[in-house]
């Protein structure tokens, strides 16, 4: 039976397709039995959908709204997830702090996220916004794309790919997200199947043990 990758997304779902395409493409052994979303209609869903990949939406929202907690929704998002039984759960553009709510139901299975920019630098949202606005100012001749794993402190889990990006004088901010994005969606798919390597090893490993 193929791994099973939970991904979680909030918009445009461009690494998602990527990793649906790869796995369509057989470069990726795997298969993608959920996406959720922390926003409704965002193309990422109708992505997943058009893969045929089942999608829930759980927005904080409506938690706020009704006086619940992040601690609330964090742990029902938990729950969706591991009832899909994942074998790698994928943060592919979440754009939602998960508290230990959510990570301490996760003691074994791994969790990862793509970011782009470099170990250290501009953790957090807007991290090409402002590896630009840097970079017009001298502070940073490069920026970056990594996949980490995730913990509680926000881009600051173990970098497990990380690639350089280069920045040209005369590139506009659009020009930089696009050779970030086409970083992205390659780094991404390498980043699982190297996780689900070393899932595959621990596990052979524990049963000849
Ligand atoms: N505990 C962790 N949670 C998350 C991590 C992580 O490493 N540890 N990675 C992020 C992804 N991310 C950057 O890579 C990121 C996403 C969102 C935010 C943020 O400020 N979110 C705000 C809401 C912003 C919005 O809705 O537009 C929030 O959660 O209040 C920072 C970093 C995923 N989660
Ligand atoms: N801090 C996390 C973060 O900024 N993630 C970024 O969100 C975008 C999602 O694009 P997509 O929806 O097209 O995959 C990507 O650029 C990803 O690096």
């Amino acid at each position: 039976m193929a791994p099973r990758v939970v991904v979680l997304i909030s918009g445009t779902g461009s690494n998602l397709q990527a990793l649906i395409d790869a796995i369509a493409a057989g470069s990726l052994k795997a298969e993608i039995p959920l996406v959720i979303s922390n926003r409704s209609k965002v193309f990422g869903l109708e992505r997943a959908d058009k893969a045929g990949i089942p999608t829930k939406v759980l927005a904080l929202k409506p938690y706020t709204t009704a006086g619940k907690s992040r601690t609330q929704y964090d742990a029902d998002l938990a729950q969706l997830i591991v009832a899909a039984k994942p074998d790698l759960v994928v943060l592919a553009g979440f754009m939602h702090i998960l508290s230990p709510a959510f990570l301490d139901q996760f003691p074994t299975t791994p969790l990862i996220n793509l970011h782009p920019a470099l170990p250290g630098q501009f953790d957090g949202a807007r991290a090409i916004e402002r590896a630009f606005e840097a970079y017009q100012k001298g502070e940073i001749k490069h920026t970056g794309v990594m996949v980490h794993r995730v913990i509680q402190e926000v881009d600051g889990g173990e970098p497990l790919l990380v690639e350089q990006v280069e920045i040209k004088p005369e590139d506009d901010l659009a020009a930089l997200q696009e050779r970030i994005h086409s970083v992205e969606h390659v780094l991404l798919v390498r980043g699982a199947a190297l996780v689900l390597e070393q899932e595959a090893a621990k596990k052979s490993n524990s049963t000849s043990a």
